[in-house]
Protein backbone atom coordinates (compact mmCIF):
# COMPACT_ATOMS: atom_id res chain seq x y z
CA UNK A 1 0.00 0.00 0.00
CA UNK A 2 1.21 3.73 -0.70
CA UNK A 3 0.45 6.28 1.19
CA UNK A 4 0.16 10.69 1.23
CA UNK A 5 0.26 13.26 3.71
CA UNK A 6 -1.87 16.10 3.84
CA UNK A 7 -0.95 18.93 6.03
CA UNK A 8 -3.06 21.64 6.73
CA UNK A 9 -2.05 24.39 8.70
CA UNK A 10 -5.33 25.96 10.42
CA UNK A 11 -6.03 29.02 12.09
CA UNK A 12 -6.72 27.03 15.12
CA UNK A 13 -4.57 24.32 14.79
CA UNK A 14 -2.49 22.32 12.13
CA UNK A 15 -4.24 19.11 10.96
CA UNK A 16 -2.20 16.05 9.68
CA UNK A 17 -3.85 13.42 7.55
CA UNK A 18 -1.98 10.24 6.34
CA UNK A 19 -4.11 9.00 3.71
CA UNK A 20 -3.31 5.33 1.86
CA UNK A 21 -3.97 4.76 -1.83
CA UNK A 22 -7.63 4.21 -1.48
CA UNK A 23 -8.62 7.70 0.04
CA UNK A 24 -8.48 6.02 3.33
CA UNK A 25 -7.58 8.11 6.52
CA UNK A 26 -5.44 5.95 8.30
CA UNK A 27 -4.27 8.25 10.93
CA UNK A 28 -5.19 12.23 11.84
CA UNK A 29 -3.20 14.04 14.36
CA UNK A 30 -4.32 17.32 15.38
CA UNK A 31 -1.86 20.36 17.12
CA UNK A 32 -3.24 23.56 18.24
CA UNK A 33 -1.32 27.06 18.94
CA UNK A 34 -2.58 30.46 20.32
CA UNK A 35 -3.62 33.67 18.47
CA UNK A 36 -1.71 36.46 19.86
CA UNK A 37 -4.64 39.28 19.78
CA UNK A 38 -2.05 42.41 21.39
CA UNK A 39 -5.07 44.87 20.77
CA UNK A 40 -8.50 44.85 19.51
CA UNK A 41 -8.33 44.18 15.43
CA UNK A 42 -4.97 42.69 15.73
CA UNK A 43 -3.86 38.59 15.35
CA UNK A 44 -0.55 37.44 14.77
CA UNK A 45 0.97 34.14 15.28
CA UNK A 46 4.61 33.08 15.97
CA UNK A 47 5.67 31.13 12.43
CA UNK A 48 8.10 28.40 14.46
CA UNK A 49 4.72 27.97 16.46
CA UNK A 50 3.39 26.39 13.03
CA UNK A 51 7.14 24.04 12.76
CA UNK A 52 7.20 23.30 16.22
CA UNK A 53 3.49 21.99 15.86
CA UNK A 54 4.14 20.26 12.40
CA UNK A 55 7.02 18.55 13.57
CA UNK A 56 5.37 17.26 16.64
CA UNK A 57 2.30 16.09 14.65
CA UNK A 58 4.29 14.00 12.00
CA UNK A 59 6.11 12.38 14.55
CA UNK A 60 3.14 11.21 16.75
CA UNK A 61 1.40 11.11 13.00
CA UNK A 62 3.90 8.40 11.94
CA UNK A 63 4.70 6.77 16.05
CA UNK A 64 2.96 3.32 15.25
CA UNK A 65 3.08 3.35 11.73
CA UNK A 66 3.92 -0.32 10.95
CA UNK A 67 4.68 0.13 7.12
CA UNK A 68 7.84 0.93 4.99
CA UNK A 69 8.35 4.35 5.33
CA UNK A 70 9.44 4.79 1.84
CA UNK A 71 5.81 3.73 1.06
CA UNK A 72 4.56 7.31 1.74
CA UNK A 73 5.42 8.86 -1.13
CA UNK A 74 4.56 12.34 -1.04
CA UNK A 75 3.24 16.00 1.05
CA UNK A 76 1.94 18.66 0.37
CA UNK A 77 -0.05 21.57 2.01
CA UNK A 78 -3.01 23.37 2.68
CA UNK A 79 -2.84 27.13 4.17
CA UNK A 80 -4.56 29.66 6.12
CA UNK A 81 -4.84 32.28 3.34
CA UNK A 82 -3.42 35.79 3.72
CA UNK A 83 -0.93 36.43 6.56
CA UNK A 84 1.96 37.88 6.08
CA UNK A 85 5.62 36.50 6.70
CA UNK A 86 8.35 38.34 6.51
CA UNK A 87 11.71 36.83 6.18
CA UNK A 88 15.08 38.96 5.86
CA UNK A 89 18.59 37.96 3.83
CA UNK A 90 19.35 34.72 5.78
CA UNK A 91 15.53 33.81 5.56
CA UNK A 92 15.06 34.42 9.00
CA UNK A 93 11.72 35.31 10.17
CA UNK A 94 11.71 39.15 11.25
CA UNK A 95 8.27 39.37 13.12
CA UNK A 96 5.30 37.61 14.11
CA UNK A 97 2.83 37.03 11.15
CA UNK A 98 -0.16 39.25 10.65
CA UNK A 99 -3.11 37.07 10.14
CA UNK A 100 -5.58 37.16 7.69
CA UNK A 101 -8.21 38.05 10.36
CA UNK A 102 -6.10 41.26 11.48
CA UNK A 103 -7.80 44.28 10.46
CA UNK A 104 -5.73 47.21 11.62
CA UNK A 105 -5.35 47.94 7.59
CA UNK A 106 -7.95 50.20 6.42
CA UNK A 107 -5.74 53.00 5.76
CA UNK A 108 -3.39 50.84 3.88
CA UNK A 109 -6.63 50.05 2.18
CA UNK A 110 -7.53 53.35 1.23
CA UNK A 111 -3.98 53.92 -0.06
CA UNK A 112 -4.07 51.47 -2.40
CA UNK A 113 -7.54 52.58 -4.05
CA UNK A 114 -5.87 55.97 -3.90
CA UNK A 115 -2.78 55.05 -5.68
CA UNK A 116 -3.80 52.19 -8.12
CA UNK A 117 -7.65 52.75 -8.21
CA UNK A 118 -10.42 50.45 -7.49
CA UNK A 119 -11.40 49.90 -10.73
CA UNK A 120 -7.61 49.15 -11.83
CA UNK A 121 -6.93 46.67 -8.53
CA UNK A 122 -9.60 44.91 -9.74
CA UNK A 123 -8.98 44.55 -13.48
CA UNK A 124 -5.59 43.33 -12.27
CA UNK A 125 -6.27 41.28 -8.91
CA UNK A 126 -9.89 40.15 -9.74
CA UNK A 127 -9.94 41.75 -5.90
CA UNK A 128 -11.04 44.75 -3.71
CA UNK A 129 -8.53 46.17 -1.55
CA UNK A 130 -9.92 44.29 1.94
CA UNK A 131 -7.96 44.51 5.50
CA UNK A 132 -7.35 41.06 5.05
CA UNK A 133 -5.79 40.21 2.46
CA UNK A 134 -1.33 40.67 2.20
CA UNK A 135 -0.74 43.73 0.65
CA UNK A 136 -2.19 45.87 2.84
CA UNK A 137 -0.44 44.74 5.82
CA UNK A 138 2.69 44.70 3.83
CA UNK A 139 2.39 48.32 3.48
CA UNK A 140 1.19 48.53 7.30
CA UNK A 141 5.00 47.01 8.06
CA UNK A 142 6.46 49.93 5.69
CA UNK A 143 4.28 52.87 7.33
CA UNK A 144 4.98 51.52 11.07
CA UNK A 145 7.91 49.09 11.07
CA UNK A 146 10.59 50.85 8.81
CA UNK A 147 13.08 49.01 10.30
CA UNK A 148 11.15 45.85 9.62
CA UNK A 149 10.32 46.46 6.27
CA UNK A 150 13.90 47.45 5.17
CA UNK A 151 15.48 44.12 6.94
CA UNK A 152 12.50 42.31 4.38
CA UNK A 153 13.96 40.64 1.97
CA UNK A 154 11.12 38.08 0.61
CA UNK A 155 7.57 38.12 2.17
CA UNK A 156 5.44 34.25 1.88
CA UNK A 157 2.55 32.93 3.28
CA UNK A 158 2.03 30.37 6.42
CA UNK A 159 2.08 27.20 4.68
CA UNK A 160 4.80 28.46 2.29
CA UNK A 161 6.89 29.39 5.26
CA UNK A 162 6.86 25.85 6.76
CA UNK A 163 7.34 24.03 3.31
CA UNK A 164 10.54 26.30 3.68
CA UNK A 165 11.15 24.87 6.58
CA UNK A 166 10.56 21.46 5.76
CA UNK A 167 12.65 21.14 2.56
CA UNK A 168 14.77 24.51 2.52
CA UNK A 169 13.13 25.74 -0.77
CA UNK A 170 11.20 28.85 -0.92
CA UNK A 171 7.96 29.02 -2.88
CA UNK A 172 4.48 30.95 -3.66
CA UNK A 173 1.71 28.82 -5.34
CA UNK A 174 -0.73 30.56 -7.64
CA UNK A 175 -3.60 30.05 -5.43
CA UNK A 176 -1.95 31.57 -2.14
CA UNK A 177 -0.61 34.34 -4.38
CA UNK A 178 -3.77 34.83 -5.74
CA UNK A 179 -4.77 36.10 -2.14
CA UNK A 180 -2.05 38.71 -1.60
CA UNK A 181 -3.55 41.27 -3.70
CA UNK A 182 -0.06 41.28 -5.47
CA UNK A 183 -0.74 38.79 -8.14
CA UNK A 184 -1.91 39.46 -11.86
CA UNK A 185 -4.76 36.50 -12.06
CA UNK A 186 -4.94 36.50 -15.53
CA UNK A 187 -0.99 36.66 -16.60
CA UNK A 188 -0.35 34.27 -13.70
CA UNK A 189 2.69 36.46 -12.55
CA UNK A 190 3.33 38.90 -10.29
CA UNK A 191 2.16 42.91 -10.94
CA UNK A 192 4.91 44.84 -11.88
CA UNK A 193 2.45 47.70 -12.21
CA UNK A 194 1.17 47.36 -8.52
CA UNK A 195 4.53 47.33 -7.45
CA UNK A 196 5.94 50.09 -8.66
CA UNK A 197 2.63 52.40 -8.10
CA UNK A 198 3.16 51.41 -4.41
CA UNK A 199 7.10 51.45 -4.50
CA UNK A 200 7.65 47.78 -3.14
CA UNK A 201 9.90 46.17 -4.69
CA UNK A 202 9.60 43.17 -6.85
CA UNK A 203 12.36 41.15 -5.31
CA UNK A 204 9.95 40.75 -2.44
CA UNK A 205 7.83 38.80 -3.99
CA UNK A 206 8.63 34.83 -4.16
CA UNK A 207 9.17 32.74 -7.16
CA UNK A 208 5.55 31.46 -8.40
CA UNK A 209 4.63 27.54 -8.44
CA UNK A 210 1.30 25.46 -9.18
CA UNK A 211 0.17 23.88 -6.07
CA UNK A 212 0.65 19.99 -7.52
CA UNK A 213 4.19 20.86 -8.54
CA UNK A 214 7.38 19.34 -6.59
CA UNK A 215 9.49 21.48 -4.76
CA UNK A 216 11.77 18.58 -4.05
CA UNK A 217 12.10 16.03 -1.21
CA UNK A 218 11.71 16.59 2.64
CA UNK A 219 15.40 17.81 4.33
CA UNK A 220 17.37 14.72 5.57
CA UNK A 221 17.08 16.13 9.06
CA UNK A 222 13.58 16.49 9.29
CA UNK A 223 12.73 13.61 7.54
CA UNK A 224 15.23 11.66 10.67
CA UNK A 225 13.33 13.77 13.56
CA UNK A 226 9.90 13.00 12.41
CA UNK A 227 10.49 9.15 11.25
CA UNK A 228 9.43 9.91 7.72
CA UNK A 229 11.52 9.09 4.88
CA UNK A 230 14.11 11.17 3.20
CA UNK A 231 12.60 10.10 -0.17
CA UNK A 232 9.36 11.35 0.33
CA UNK A 233 8.62 13.96 -2.19
CA UNK A 234 6.58 17.70 -1.22
CA UNK A 235 4.18 19.11 -3.57
CA UNK A 236 3.66 23.02 -3.21
CA UNK A 237 0.10 22.86 -2.17
CA UNK A 238 -2.55 25.75 -2.01
CA UNK A 239 -4.73 27.70 0.22
CA UNK A 240 -6.69 26.35 2.55
CA UNK A 241 -10.06 27.43 0.59
CA UNK A 242 -8.67 25.92 -2.51
CA UNK A 243 -7.91 23.09 -1.47
CA UNK A 244 -10.81 22.26 1.10
CA UNK A 245 -12.25 22.83 -2.71
CA UNK A 246 -10.19 19.92 -4.18
CA UNK A 247 -10.54 17.81 -1.03
CA UNK A 248 -14.48 18.39 -1.23
CA UNK A 249 -14.60 17.42 -4.93
CA UNK A 250 -15.32 20.94 -6.53
CA UNK A 251 -13.78 20.31 -9.47
CA UNK A 252 -16.25 21.44 -12.42
CA UNK A 253 -18.60 24.44 -12.69
CA UNK A 254 -22.01 24.17 -10.93
CA UNK A 255 -20.34 22.88 -7.61
CA UNK A 256 -20.58 24.42 -3.88
CA UNK A 257 -18.41 24.45 -0.49
CA UNK A 258 -19.75 25.52 2.58
CA UNK A 259 -16.41 25.40 4.69
CA UNK A 260 -17.08 26.17 8.25
CA UNK A 261 -13.07 26.48 10.40
CA UNK A 262 -12.32 29.81 12.09
CA UNK A 263 -13.79 31.74 9.09
CA UNK A 264 -16.54 30.74 7.20
CA UNK A 265 -16.63 30.52 3.36
CA UNK A 266 -18.81 29.71 0.75
CA UNK A 267 -17.09 29.08 -3.03
CA UNK A 268 -17.95 28.30 -6.13
CA UNK A 269 -16.04 26.71 -8.79
CA UNK A 270 -15.42 29.11 -11.71
CA UNK A 271 -13.87 27.80 -15.00
CA UNK A 272 -12.91 31.04 -16.64
CA UNK A 273 -11.61 34.21 -15.08
CA UNK A 274 -13.91 36.34 -16.86
CA UNK A 275 -17.07 36.90 -14.59
CA UNK A 276 -17.89 40.10 -13.34
CA UNK A 277 -18.94 40.27 -9.48
CA UNK A 278 -18.04 43.58 -8.91
CA UNK A 279 -15.56 42.72 -6.09
CA UNK A 280 -18.60 41.59 -3.89
CA UNK A 281 -16.92 38.12 -3.41
CA UNK A 282 -13.09 37.09 -3.94
CA UNK A 283 -11.97 35.79 -6.97
CA UNK A 284 -9.08 33.36 -7.21
CA UNK A 285 -6.71 31.04 -8.85
CA UNK A 286 -7.93 27.95 -8.14
CA UNK A 287 -5.20 25.29 -6.95
CA UNK A 288 -6.32 22.94 -10.13
CA UNK A 289 -4.82 23.83 -12.97
CA UNK A 290 -5.94 26.97 -15.01
CA UNK A 291 -9.61 27.03 -12.83
CA UNK A 292 -11.00 29.73 -10.72
CA UNK A 293 -13.06 29.93 -7.68
CA UNK A 294 -15.20 32.38 -6.28
CA UNK A 295 -16.16 32.87 -2.32
CA UNK A 296 -17.75 34.72 0.26
CA UNK A 297 -16.13 35.30 3.39
CA UNK A 298 -17.20 35.26 7.24
CA UNK A 299 -14.24 36.43 8.81
CA UNK A 300 -15.28 34.87 12.30
CA UNK A 301 -17.66 31.92 11.86
CA UNK A 302 -16.22 28.94 13.72
CA UNK A 303 -14.51 31.25 15.60
CA UNK A 304 -18.15 33.02 16.81
CA UNK A 305 -18.71 29.21 18.67
CA UNK A 306 -15.25 28.82 19.83
CA UNK A 307 -15.43 32.71 21.59
CA UNK A 308 -18.82 31.79 23.05
CA UNK A 309 -17.50 28.51 24.62
CA UNK A 310 -14.61 30.03 25.70
CA UNK A 311 -16.68 32.99 27.36
CA UNK A 312 -19.46 31.11 28.83
CA UNK A 313 -18.69 27.00 28.93
CA UNK A 314 -14.64 26.94 28.70
CA UNK A 315 -14.75 23.46 30.72
CA UNK A 316 -17.47 21.91 28.10
CA UNK A 317 -17.18 19.80 24.96
CA UNK A 318 -18.66 21.35 21.44
CA UNK A 319 -20.41 18.34 21.67
CA UNK A 320 -22.25 19.26 25.18
CA UNK A 321 -22.92 22.50 24.19
CA UNK A 322 -24.05 21.59 20.95
CA UNK A 323 -26.58 19.00 22.22
CA UNK A 324 -28.86 21.50 23.70
CA UNK A 325 -29.56 23.05 20.71
CA UNK A 326 -31.98 20.56 19.61
CA UNK A 327 -34.75 21.71 22.18
CA UNK A 328 -35.13 25.30 21.05
CA UNK A 329 -37.32 26.09 17.56
CA UNK A 330 -35.80 27.84 14.71
CA UNK A 331 -35.40 31.72 15.54
CA UNK A 332 -34.04 31.01 18.82
CA UNK A 333 -36.69 31.80 20.93
CA UNK A 334 -36.67 35.49 19.54
CA UNK A 335 -33.34 35.67 20.08
CA UNK A 336 -30.98 36.94 16.97
CA UNK A 337 -26.91 36.56 16.34
CA UNK A 338 -24.77 38.58 13.94
CA UNK A 339 -20.88 37.09 14.03
CA UNK A 340 -18.80 40.26 13.36
CA UNK A 341 -16.60 39.48 16.59
CA UNK A 342 -13.88 40.67 14.20
CA UNK A 343 -15.55 42.57 11.54
CA UNK A 344 -16.91 41.47 8.41
CA UNK A 345 -16.09 40.64 4.93
CA UNK A 346 -18.82 39.31 3.05
CA UNK A 347 -21.21 41.24 2.41
CA UNK A 348 -19.98 44.18 4.71
CA UNK A 349 -16.06 44.77 3.88
CA UNK A 350 -16.15 46.31 7.34
CA UNK A 351 -13.82 46.23 9.85
CA UNK A 352 -15.32 48.16 12.44
CA UNK A 353 -18.86 46.40 12.84
CA UNK A 354 -18.77 44.36 16.10
CA UNK A 355 -21.39 41.34 16.90
CA UNK A 356 -24.78 41.66 18.82
CA UNK A 357 -27.21 39.69 20.93
CA UNK A 358 -31.02 41.25 19.68
CA UNK A 359 -33.56 39.75 21.76
CA UNK A 360 -32.52 39.16 24.86
CA UNK A 361 -35.22 38.13 27.09
CA UNK A 362 -35.33 36.84 30.69
CA UNK A 363 -36.57 33.68 29.86
CA UNK A 364 -33.46 32.55 27.75
CA UNK A 365 -31.00 30.18 28.60
CA UNK A 366 -27.36 29.30 27.49
CA UNK A 367 -28.68 26.82 24.70
CA UNK A 368 -31.08 29.73 23.00
CA UNK A 369 -28.10 31.64 23.04
CA UNK A 370 -25.69 28.99 21.31
CA UNK A 371 -28.67 28.21 18.49
CA UNK A 372 -28.94 32.00 18.17
CA UNK A 373 -24.88 31.58 17.51
CA UNK A 374 -25.40 28.82 15.26
CA UNK A 375 -28.12 30.42 13.72
CA UNK A 376 -25.97 33.92 13.17
CA UNK A 377 -22.94 32.24 11.80
CA UNK A 378 -25.05 30.74 8.85
CA UNK A 379 -27.34 33.30 8.19
CA UNK A 380 -24.06 35.26 7.23
CA UNK A 381 -23.11 32.41 5.08
CA UNK A 382 -26.59 33.08 3.32
CA UNK A 383 -25.40 35.92 2.25
CA UNK A 384 -22.80 34.48 -0.13
CA UNK A 385 -25.19 31.83 -0.95
CA UNK A 386 -27.99 34.48 -1.78
CA UNK A 387 -24.88 36.90 -3.59
CA UNK A 388 -24.22 33.93 -6.27
CA UNK A 389 -27.69 33.06 -6.72
CA UNK A 390 -28.53 36.73 -7.96
CA UNK A 391 -25.79 36.11 -10.35
CA UNK A 392 -27.59 33.47 -11.73
CA UNK A 393 -25.98 30.66 -9.95
CA UNK A 394 -28.67 27.60 -9.45
CA UNK A 395 -27.32 26.14 -5.84
CA UNK A 396 -29.50 23.27 -5.11
CA UNK A 397 -26.41 21.02 -3.50
CA UNK A 398 -24.09 21.80 -0.81
CA UNK A 399 -20.72 20.47 0.28
CA UNK A 400 -20.40 21.29 3.93
CA UNK A 401 -16.45 20.75 5.59
CA UNK A 402 -14.73 21.69 8.09
CA UNK A 403 -15.05 22.01 12.14
CA UNK A 404 -18.93 22.93 11.58
CA UNK A 405 -19.59 20.11 9.63
CA UNK A 406 -18.82 18.07 12.61
CA UNK A 407 -22.29 18.78 14.19
CA UNK A 408 -25.65 16.80 12.50
CA UNK A 409 -27.95 19.62 14.30
CA UNK A 410 -25.80 21.91 12.52
CA UNK A 411 -25.60 20.34 9.29
CA UNK A 412 -29.41 20.16 9.10
CA UNK A 413 -29.69 23.78 9.64
CA UNK A 414 -27.22 24.61 7.06
CA UNK A 415 -29.80 22.65 5.00
CA UNK A 416 -32.82 24.80 6.25
CA UNK A 417 -31.26 28.22 6.01
CA UNK A 418 -29.76 27.83 2.75
CA UNK A 419 -32.77 25.71 1.33
CA UNK A 420 -30.85 23.68 -0.33
CA UNK A 421 -29.11 19.51 0.28
CA UNK A 422 -26.22 19.75 2.11
CA UNK A 423 -23.66 17.10 1.67
CA UNK A 424 -21.53 15.37 4.17
CA UNK A 425 -18.27 13.34 2.80
CA UNK A 426 -16.72 11.15 5.32
CA UNK A 427 -13.94 13.39 6.05
CA UNK A 428 -14.75 16.41 7.05
CA UNK A 429 -10.91 17.68 6.67
CA UNK A 430 -11.63 19.79 3.48
CA UNK A 431 -8.15 21.20 3.19
CA UNK A 432 -5.84 18.24 4.70
CA UNK A 433 -7.60 16.02 2.15
CA UNK A 434 -7.29 18.60 -0.69
CA UNK A 435 -3.34 18.56 0.49
CA UNK A 436 -3.34 14.68 0.19
CA UNK A 437 -5.33 14.85 -3.10
CA UNK A 438 -2.30 17.25 -4.22
CA UNK A 439 0.28 14.92 -2.88
CA UNK A 440 -1.45 11.39 -4.73
CA UNK A 441 -1.96 13.71 -8.15
CA UNK A 442 1.44 14.42 -7.72
CA UNK A 443 3.17 11.12 -7.18
CA UNK A 444 1.12 10.02 -10.70
CA UNK A 445 -1.33 7.96 -9.18
CA UNK A 446 -4.13 9.60 -10.85
CA UNK A 447 -4.59 10.95 -14.51
CA UNK A 448 -6.02 13.78 -13.22
CA UNK A 449 -7.54 15.49 -9.45
CA UNK A 450 -11.49 14.73 -10.89
CA UNK A 451 -10.27 10.66 -10.98
CA UNK A 452 -8.11 11.17 -7.63
CA UNK A 453 -11.59 12.76 -5.80
CA UNK A 454 -13.94 9.23 -7.59
CA UNK A 455 -11.77 7.12 -5.51
CA UNK A 456 -10.84 9.56 -1.98
CA UNK A 457 -14.09 11.24 -1.73
CA UNK A 458 -17.48 9.60 -0.25
CA UNK A 459 -21.25 10.75 0.71
CA UNK A 460 -21.68 10.24 4.30
CA UNK A 461 -24.83 11.63 4.99
CA UNK A 462 -26.92 13.66 3.26
CA UNK A 463 -29.03 16.33 4.53
CA UNK A 464 -32.41 17.68 3.37
CA UNK A 465 -34.02 21.02 3.97
CA UNK A 466 -37.50 20.96 5.62
CA UNK A 467 -40.18 23.04 4.01
CA UNK A 468 -41.43 24.54 7.49
CA UNK A 469 -38.31 25.68 8.52
CA UNK A 470 -37.32 26.94 5.67
CA UNK A 471 -40.09 29.15 5.21
CA UNK A 472 -39.50 30.47 9.11
CA UNK A 473 -35.74 30.99 8.21
CA UNK A 474 -36.61 33.31 5.41
CA UNK A 475 -38.73 35.61 7.22
CA UNK A 476 -35.73 35.37 10.40
CA UNK A 477 -33.20 36.17 7.42
CA UNK A 478 -34.69 39.47 6.81
CA UNK A 479 -34.63 40.67 10.71
CA UNK A 480 -30.94 39.50 10.61
CA UNK A 481 -29.97 41.50 7.69
CA UNK A 482 -31.65 44.85 8.81
CA UNK A 483 -28.88 44.09 12.26
CA UNK A 484 -25.96 45.19 10.23
CA UNK A 485 -27.97 48.33 9.20
CA UNK A 486 -28.96 49.00 12.55
CA UNK A 487 -25.55 48.58 14.81
CA UNK A 488 -23.19 50.08 12.03
CA UNK A 489 -23.43 53.33 13.60
CA UNK A 490 -23.37 52.47 16.99
CA UNK A 491 -20.32 50.19 16.28
CA UNK A 492 -18.31 53.17 14.68
CA UNK A 493 -18.96 55.50 17.79
CA UNK A 494 -17.25 52.39 20.27
CA UNK A 495 -14.51 52.42 18.39
CA UNK A 496 -12.59 54.59 20.68
CA UNK A 497 -13.41 52.55 23.61
CA UNK A 498 -12.19 49.39 22.54
CA UNK A 499 -9.15 47.75 23.43
N1 LIG B 1 -17.88 19.08 17.52
C1 LIG B 1 -18.04 20.24 16.92
N2 LIG B 1 -19.26 20.61 16.47
C2 LIG B 1 -19.44 21.79 15.83
N3 LIG B 1 -18.45 22.67 15.61
C3 LIG B 1 -17.24 22.36 16.02
C4 LIG B 1 -16.95 21.14 16.69
N4 LIG B 1 -15.62 21.12 16.95
C5 LIG B 1 -15.12 22.28 16.48
N5 LIG B 1 -16.08 23.02 15.92
C6 LIG B 1 -15.95 24.35 15.28
O1 LIG B 1 -14.94 24.22 14.29
C7 LIG B 1 -14.01 25.29 14.39
C8 LIG B 1 -12.63 24.80 13.97
O2 LIG B 1 -12.72 24.29 12.68
P1 LIG B 1 -11.42 23.90 11.84
O3 LIG B 1 -11.92 23.50 10.49
O4 LIG B 1 -10.63 22.91 12.61
O5 LIG B 1 -10.71 25.33 11.84
P2 LIG B 1 -9.32 25.94 11.27
O6 LIG B 1 -9.04 25.23 9.95
O7 LIG B 1 -9.59 27.37 11.12
O8 LIG B 1 -8.24 25.69 12.28
C9 LIG B 1 -14.05 25.74 15.84
O9 LIG B 1 -13.78 27.12 15.94
C10 LIG B 1 -15.49 25.40 16.27
O10 LIG B 1 -16.33 26.53 16.13
O1 LIG C 1 -9.13 34.64 4.89
C1 LIG C 1 -9.65 33.61 4.53
C2 LIG C 1 -10.13 33.44 3.15
O2 LIG C 1 -10.05 34.61 2.38
C3 LIG C 1 -9.78 32.46 5.50
O3 LIG C 1 -10.63 31.48 5.02
C4 LIG C 1 -8.43 31.91 5.85
O4 LIG C 1 -7.93 31.21 4.72
C5 LIG C 1 -8.41 31.06 7.11
O5 LIG C 1 -9.16 29.91 7.07
P1 LIG C 1 -9.54 28.92 8.28
O6 LIG C 1 -8.43 28.90 9.26
O7 LIG C 1 -10.82 29.39 8.83
O8 LIG C 1 -9.71 27.58 7.59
Amino acid sequence: MKYVIGVDLGTSAVKLLLVNQLGEVVKEVSKSYPLIQKKAGYSEQDPNEWVTQTLAGLTELLQHFQGDKAAIQGMSFSGQMHGLVLMDNNNQIIRPAILWNDTRTTDQCKQIYNIVGEKRLLEITKNPALEGFTLPKLLWVKANEPGNYQKAAKFVLPKDYLRYRLTGQLHMDYSDAAGTLLLDINKHQWSTEICELLDISTSICPPLIGSHESVGKINAEIAADTGLSPATRVFAGGADNACGAIGSGILEDGKTLCSIGTSGVVLSYESTNDKDFHGEVHYCNHAVPDAYYTMGVTLAAGHSLSWFKEVVAKEDSYENLLNEISAVPPGSNGLLFTPYISGERTPHADANIRGSFIGMDSSHERRDFVRAVLEGITFSLHESISIFRKSGKQIDTVISTGGGAKNSEWLQMQADIFNARIIKLSSEQGPGMGAAMLAAFGCDWFDSLQACADTFLQVEHEFYPDSDKVKMYQQLFLLYKNIYYQTKELNEALVDYRK
